[in-house]
């Protein structure tokens, strides 16, 4: 499936994946201080999110992964690195496995190869498409960033809360039926890509259990945990994310 992307700058690929509810927007804080160091920005809006095709669900975390193999022949990208937030690290662990030749390096943030809770996450997508994404909306900006976040930004959180508000029923619905039940666990020890993982002190959602599972299956992987994150610490902690994120782009050139 051809999703929607954006590119800036020149230079080696850097291709971002945006977490549930999100669009390629939520990197806005990552696109100059990439470009401003060499590296050219392609973000997309996951199937099911964005100005991306809407198909009819279930997803699968392989759809996912597929989607970007294609953007990549779209792009005539033999190769790039790939940072994923949430379900985005998710397709990242998909393409670190089951398409090692096009991944230069990985960056797996605030995410998970298991996130468990298949109840939730099956309840979630039958309520989203039962009663719109209202009700979600106002559940993720909780779940994105601490409440003294909220409370000294509100304009951007009700910016984020938009975004989630305007995600299409059925994509975030059919991309929640991906999440649940996933288990990529097996397969962390056949990636071979430099692989940096990320997790936020904060972050009830996918906390650092989940990444350092992540970091101890990944040959070689590095963990970071960063302080005063929630789940979106991308956006929260900016300035942080971003440094880190270079450094190991930079490792990996
Ligand atoms: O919004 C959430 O519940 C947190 C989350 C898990 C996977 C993802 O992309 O977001």
């Amino acid at each position: 499936m051809k999703v929607h992307y954006e590119t800036a700058g020149d230079g080696d690929v850097v291709v971002l994946s945006n977490s549930i509810g999100s669009n390629l927007r939520m990197w806005e804080p990552q696109v100059k201080p990439l470009t401003d160091n060499g590296f050219r920005v392609v973000r997309y809006d996951t199937r099911g999110h964005g100005s991306s095709p809407v198909p009819p669900g279930p997803y699968s975390i392989s759809d996912l992964g597929r989607d970007v193999v294609e953007l990549l022949d779209t792009l005539g990208v033999e190769s790039a690195h790939f940072v994923g937030l949430s379900l985005g690290g998710m397709t990242g662990a998909w393409l670190g496995q089951h398409a090692p030749t096009r991944i230069r390096s990985l960056a797996l943030t605030f995410t998970s190869v298991k996130p468990g809770n298949v109840d939730m996450w099956t309840g979630r997508a039958k309520q989203v498409r039962a009663e719109g994404m209202a009700t979600i909306a106002e559940g993720s900006i909780g779940r994105w960033f601490t409440p003294d976040w909220i409370s000294a930004n509100p304009e951007l959180a009700e910016e984020l809360r938009q975004m989630t508000a305007t995600t299409p029923a059925e994509g975030y619905a059919s991309c929640c039926e991906a999440i649940a039940g996933l288990d990529l666990t097996a397969g962390l020890g056949t990636i071979t890509a430099p692989t940096l993982v990320i997790s936020g002190a904060d972050d009830a959602a996918l906390p650092p259990s989940h990444g350092q599972v992540i970091a101890d299956g990944i040959p070689g992987a590095k963990f970071e945990v960063i302080d005063h994150a929630a789940h979106l610490g991308s956006y929260q902690q900016a300035g942080k994310f971003t440094e880190l994120l270079l450094e190991h782009l930079k490792g990996a050139r």
